[in-house]
């Protein structure tokens, strides 16, 4: 059946959203909404909305579905506004932002007129934002957070199966969580790694400034790790504020880390030090093999390729050349004058082995993946 879904915020995750629903739901009606009318022309010039408004109330009546994909402040304010409007009766909320709980506690608003509002929050992105940056395989392997809290009945459940089938060419593992779980998962792996890569380019500017050094020594690590401090000011300051108690708690525990640290360096403590990184070492290195484990369906290698025009030409030609079929190709670095490193997803073994004979043949390195 055709169904009319309004997409509230047409930034990077909405619109990676609508791409990947027209892509397998063609017979939708998508339609847009926001503040900005660059946003809403791009998206109607490639065909990834049907129409665009600059006002929720302008189609919010005439929605099966509404996904909020606004920042998390907008999106409060758009779950009070559309409680006011007279909604289908079978209609289906849902929202993307990156806490729950204030945004779980805002749903009250539609039980009593008995709105199924869907907490959601999928766990990729990227510090780039706008529509522009958005892509129908943003989402690929990635987990998607469903949260608990209104899932409560039969009728919620089967509202529930109904948006994991809309959205199932996202190809992401759902994870059923509690609001305050949802925010005290991320508040440890996303608003805390936040804000201490801020930090640390702040600190950085603020040790150069005045002085002939400049942050474009940065090696590798430094820039791995403040990536995310590109991120979107705005975007941010709603996250931060409205999981403001969890992360007052998680600075104190890091302060404490970091005083750890401080006190072994003041005893020379050749051990402690050691085993802050030890530690640390054994657990990143193990996220690696869970998230290959968890994947069954990709199958990856890396490459070394050297920083020259043309070397992912010449990988993706290698692989053409030897009819072996690409899922996706994702650049991990590449820094000037240093190799860079590539991934690439295959959909099976054989054609995983196949790529890495291949390549090695042509001389590449192949790092992992046999
Ligand atoms: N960026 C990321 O990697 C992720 C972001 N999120 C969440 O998704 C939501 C959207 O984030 P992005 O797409 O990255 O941001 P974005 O900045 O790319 O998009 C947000 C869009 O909302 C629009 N907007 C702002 N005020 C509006 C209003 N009053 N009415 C209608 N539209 C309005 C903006 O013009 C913009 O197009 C946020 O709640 C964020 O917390 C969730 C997962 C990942
Ligand atoms: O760019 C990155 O690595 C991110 O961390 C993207 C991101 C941003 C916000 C979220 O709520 C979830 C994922």
């Amino acid at each position: 059946m055709t169904k009319t879904i309004v997409i509230d915020g047409l930034g990077l995750i909405g619109g990676s959203i609508a791409l990947a629903i027209r892509q397998q739901w063609p017979e939708h009606k998508i339609i847009g909404v926001d503040i900005n009318h660059q946003s809403l022309t791009y998206a109607k010039e490639r065909g990834i909305i049907d129409n665009g408004f600059t006002q929720l109330q302008s189609y919010a009546e005439k929605a099966d579905i509404i996904l909020l994909a606004a920042p998390v402040s907008i999106i409060m304010e758009h779950m009070e506004q559309l409680a006011q409007m007279q909604l289908k009766p079978e209609i289906i909320i849902t929202d993307v932002g990156s806490t729950k709980r204030q945004i779980m506690t805002k749903a009250s608003v539609f039980v009593d007129r008995g709105i199924h509002f869907i907490g959601g929050h999928p766990m990729a992105g990227s510090h780039k934002t706008t529509i522009t940056a958005s892509r129908a395989d943003l989402f690929q392997s990635a987990y998607y957070f469903l949260i608990s809290d209104t899932l409560n009945d039969q009728r919620a459940q089967k509202a529930a199966d109904e948006l994991q089938a809309l959205l199932s060419g996202l190809n992401v593992k759902w994870q059923l969580v509690s609001a305050l779980q949802h925010d005290q998962i991320v508040a440890q792996i996303s608003h805390l790694p936040h804000i201490i890569a801020s930090g640390l380019v702040n600190m950085a500017q603020n040790e150069f400034s005045g002085s002939t050094l400049s942050l474009k020594l940065a090696a590798g690590g430094f820039r791995s790790i403040t990536r995310i401090a590109s991120s979107d000011p705005d975007m941010w300051t709603d996250i931060l504020l409205s999981n403001r108690q969890t992360l007052i708690d998680k600075i104190d525990t890091f302060g404490d880390l970091l005083e750890h640290v401080k006190e072994a360096l003041h005893a020379s403590d050749r051990p402690a030090i050691r085993n802050y990184f030890q530690r640390a070492k054994i657990t990143r290195d193990s996220i690696n093999a869970q998230a290959s484990s968890h994947a069954p369906n990709f199958y990856d290698l890396f490459v070394n390729i050297p920083d020259r025009v043309g070397s992912v030409a010449e990988v993706t030609r290698v692989l053409a050349d030897a009819k072996i079929n690409l899922i996706n190709i994702h650049i991990l670095e590449i820094r000037e004058e240093i190799n860079g490193v590539l991934q690439l997803s295959f959909s099976n073994q054989n054609d995983l082995a196949d790529a890495t004979c291949a390549l090695k043949q042509h001389g590449l390195s192949v790092i992992r993946g046999e």
